[in-house]
């Protein structure tokens, strides 16, 4: 495929982004989309090619998978709006969101059927999913490795009925081709998984052909820059497009109360029922949670990852809104002293 003349279209541009312009943007800017994002650039991939551009301090709220408007001298004019976006909290300690990518259609949570097949960890990408407003696909690779893998494909069916869930061996060309019907030709997949469970080998099967030009773009363009580093979007044969992320070693939610709520339905409509409206769902009388627990209707390493997750969203949001709020406060109090100081110096 070639890569030079690709058409807006096939880079994912849509009636929504296109009505964000106004006549004169449409006149005076050039349209680019996000394709990496590095510490003070970011390549855009444009109608027939690509550019690079220089980020200016002002515009630090972009990522990957974000379209963009930039003028003739290459300065980013703005960010459209997004249709969807990943987010997670920053690893660490650090109090921040950190945004993963932009405008995704379908997030493949991929999940390898070995020792590392984990519900929980699935249902924790899901929540980060269903949150960003996106359909999930579960990708369970290495089917080549396990005895039973259609159990196991069953049991992630059991969380959600409403979430396609394909086993397969990622380095099969036959087995990964299918795949293509989850998506349409335009449509942005992002693939998510913790570090080696074959989201790197997954892709590398989607493209099929277009592989060696993918690894002579990432090389050019890396000066000495670690190539796993960055994400990068990629075209596939059927027309899709894909973007590799790093695996993450650690997903922290944020603010991701919506997407619990999406992932946990059942849990949330036994809820309702209780009793007390404020039920702690531990000794209550009249608790559903309780009574679907000791029927056995409701597993117990269900609940507690509901309980887990809530939890830990609420913390994150919590603390990330307190820092936004600490932010603004400083920020005034920088103006105000700056004010003063300005006033003093013209001796008012
Ligand atoms: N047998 C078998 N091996 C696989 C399969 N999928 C991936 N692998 C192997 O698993 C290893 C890790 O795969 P990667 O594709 O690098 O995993 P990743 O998720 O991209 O890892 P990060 O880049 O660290 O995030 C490689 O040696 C792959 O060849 C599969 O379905 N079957
Ligand atoms: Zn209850």
């Amino acid at each position: 495929m070639n890569k030079s003349r690709l058409t807006l279209a096939q880079l994912g541009w849509r009636p929504f982004f296109q009505q964000q312009l106004s006549l004169e943007e449409y006149e005076d800017y050039d349209i680019g989309r996000v394709v990496e994002h590095h510490r003070s650039q970011v390549k855009l991939a444009i109608e027939g090619g690509a550019v690079t551009i220089e980020l200016t301090h002002q515009i630090e709220d972009i990522c990957v998978g974000d379209w963009v408007l930039f003028d003739q001298e290459l300065r980013l004019h703005r960010v459209l709006e997004r249709q969807s976006l990943f987010a997670r909290k920053a690893p660490g300690t650090k109090v921040d969101t950190q945004r993963i990518a932009a405008n995704i259609d379908v997030a493949i949570l991929v999940s390898s059927l070995n020792q590392d097949f984990n519900l929980s960890r699935i249902e924790r990408y899901l929540v980060l999913v269903r949150e960003a407003g996106v359909e999930p696909l579960v990708v369970l690779t290495k089917a080549d490795l396990c005895d039973d893998p259609q159990a196991l494909a069953e049991q992630v069916q059991q969380l959600d009925n409403r979430v396609s869930v394909v086993t397969l061996n990622a380095l099969s060309n036959e087995q990964v081709q299918p795949l293509s019907e989850y998506y349409r030709a335009g449509d942005t997949l992002v693939l998510l998984g913790s570090s080696g469970v074959g989201k790197s080998t997954l892709a590398n099967t989607l493209i099929g052909e277009t592989v060696l030009e993918t690894a002579g773009i990432r090389e050019d363009d890396s000066k000495g820059r670690h190539t796993t580093t960055y994400r990068s979007l990629q075209l596939l044969p059927s027309g899709g497009l894909i973007l590799d992320t790093p695996g993450m070693r650690e997903l922290q939610l944020g603010a991701a109360e919506q997407g619990v709520k999406e992932t946990f339905k059942e849990i949330i409509e036994l809820a309702e029922r209780c009793r007390f409206g404020d039920c702690s769902h531990t000794n209550e009388p009249g608790c559903e949670i309780q009574k679907a627990l000791k029927l056995g209707e409701l597993n117990q390493r269900r609940f507690q990852s509901f309980e887990k997750l809530m939890r830990e969203q609420a913390f994150n949001s919590a603390t990330l809104a307190q820092k936004r709020a600490k932010d603004k406060a400083f920020g005034k109090m920088i103006n105000s002293i700056q004010n003063d100081s300005r006033s003093r110096k013209r001796g008012k």
